[in-house]
């Protein structure tokens, strides 16, 4: 029988204007995979930051194995076996696996740091994980992101950590890599170790989790709830508070003599995809479909100048781009919604409108001087769309929440006038009810005429989204063709055996 390993009642939490937390209660036992679900600035970073200790609550409880405890660092909450892991993993990049597992806490004899004995717990710890082949010695920035997760969890656990919180593990993996976190999800479960699970994948939920807590508003909503029986429908009644139809906005059959927008010919990078070829034309969304490493990303990358073909053309309603030049790419009309938004593009202490204008400032300064009042209407529009939270255009964009920052660069790209639209995980890190409206719009810029290719690690969203979809492995196409003559059964077998086509 699993015991209750903590519990967390009444807490608050205020910043400058706003509640981030108004009362959140929360119980986690121990061996459970325990979700956490809400939109956007629902108030599930700042829970987990208080549980963490990098937060104070201005209010409220936490008991952990039946005592009260409070946190001022991090660090106290680790004394208490609890241990977190970031989206953006907090890893030196430059140090080895094993330094970054026992960083802080080395073990030393004679005050010397026992490299011997750091590099073979690690290694012990790994293979616990069912992650023994990654060396003790490689340097960590040298790992993909699931490889950093595994070393994030193994520091925890060098730590005794019995309850690992883990912040939307799976934004950042392709479908093979989910599936080995769960399998190390598991084993962590298996010997009693307690998960906190955030994700917005709901489908993620069911799978892996037990217990599912809700927040709307800073509150709880409902907590304990089964995850395996609850359904869908319910869960997401309960997060937004509306009953939202989980559904693709219907396509609209492409007229055969509608004009090719963008053209793409033999286009290759050593080790990175070979010989890409596809059309995609006015009004149609291309999706590409692959793993991680597929060559999807840089395909979107190459198309808009940042990396330089070997070979092959791209062409924009029939002109032949000059390649590798983003400037070119841009004059052409091909806009890029990056992949890594925070780190590519957001200006984190601007104004939220100011962000979403900044690609399409020439619009709004057509007499010499900025239009303010037609960026910020504009913006405005975007936002409520897309649902932005908390609403106001005037506020800083740093202190929004990851999900709700992910909409405003969203919204920037939605806000340009491109021929062609390069969309690299539109809907990671966002709430299922915003996952809709971006759908809806991704579709009415497509019926405007735009061309879209998407690239995303959700296959049913690719699928459901797109008009034709390629699939990618290891760099080549292994399917091309129209998306309803393909299941999501079909890309998985091709994504990882490459079978034929
Ligand atoms: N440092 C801060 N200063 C001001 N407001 C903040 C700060 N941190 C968070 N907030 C606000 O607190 C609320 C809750 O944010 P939080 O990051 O906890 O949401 P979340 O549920 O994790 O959202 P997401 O799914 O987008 O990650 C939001 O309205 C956010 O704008």
């Amino acid at each position: 029988m699993s015991s209750e390993l903590l519990r967390m009642t009444g807490i608050v939490k205020q910043f400058p204007g706003v509640r981030a937390l108004d009362g959140v209660d929360l119980d986690v036992r121990s061996g459970e995979v325990h979700c956490l679900l809400g939109q956007n600035g629902a108030g599930k970073s700042t829970l987990i930051r208080v549980l963490s200790g990098a937060h104070q609550p201005d209010q409220g409880t936490i008991v952990v194995d039946g005592n009260e405890a409070s946190f001022g660092s991090p660090a106290d909450a680790m004394k208490l076996g609890i241990a977190t892991i970031y989206q953006e993993l907090d890893l030196v990049q430059d140090l080895t696996v094993a330094e970054n597992v026992f960083l802080g806490h080395e073990p030393a004899r004679f005050g010397f740091t026992n490299r011997t004995e750091i590099v073979g717990r690690t290694r012990e710890l790994l293979r616990g994980l069912g992650h023994g082949e990654i060396p003790p010695g490689r340097r960590v920035g040298a790992l993909p992101a699931a490889g950093q997760q595994v070393v994030s969890m193994a520091r925890a656990l060098s730590r005794d950590a019995r309850l690992i919180i883990m912040d939307e593990p799976s934004a950042v993996l392709d479908s093979e890599e989910v599936a080995n976190l769960f399998r190390v999800i598991r084993g962590l479960t298996e010997r009693g170790v307690a998960v906190v699970y955030i994700s917005h994948r709901l489908e993620e939920i069911r799978e892996i989790g037990d217990r599912v807590t809700v927040l709307k508003d800073g509150a709880t909503v409902a907590t304990g709830l089964p995850a395996k029986e609850t359904p869908t429908t319910e869960l997401i009644r309960l997060m937004t508070g509306r009953s939202i139809e989980y559904v693709f906005p219907p396509r609209r059959a492409i007229p055969p003599d509608a004009e090719v927008v963008l053209k793409v010919e033999g286009l290759s990078r050593p080790r990175e995809f070979e010989n890409i070829g596809f059309e995609v034309r006015a009004g149609e969304v291309l999706g590409l479909a692959g793993l991680v490493g597929s060559g999807r990303s840089e395909i979107l990358e190459t198309l808009y100048g940042a990396r330089r073909a070997a070979t092959g053309e791209v062409y924009v309603d029939g002109r032949r781009l000059r390649p590798g030049q983003v400037a070119a790419a841009v004059r052409a009309g091909i806009g890029l919604a990056p992949e890594e938004r925070k780190s590519q593009a957001l200006l984190l202490d601007e104004s939220v409108y100011r962000n979403i204008t900044v690609s399409s400032l020439a619009r709004f300064a057509t007499t010499g001087f900025l239009n303010r009042r037609a960026e910020r209407d504009a913006a405005e529009e975007l936002t409520t769309a897309l649902d932005v939270r908390p609403a106001g255009v005037d506020r800083p964009v740093r202190n929004l929440s990851g999900g709700n920052q992910q909409k405003v660069v969203l919204a920037r790209w939605l806000l340009r006038d491109c021929r062609v639209l390069l969309l690299d995980e539109p809907t990671r890190g966002v709430d299922v009810g915003a996952r809709a409206e971006i759908y809806a719009l991704v579709r009415r810029l497509a019926e405007s005429g735009v061309a879209v290719v998407l690239v995303s690690s959700e296959v049913e969203e690719v699928l459901g989204l797109a008009d034709r979809v390629v699939v990618l492995r290891e760099g080549r196409a292994v399917f091309s063709g129209p998306a309803d003559e393909i299941d999501e059964h079909r890309v998985l077998d091709l994504v990882m055996e490459g079978s034929v086509v």
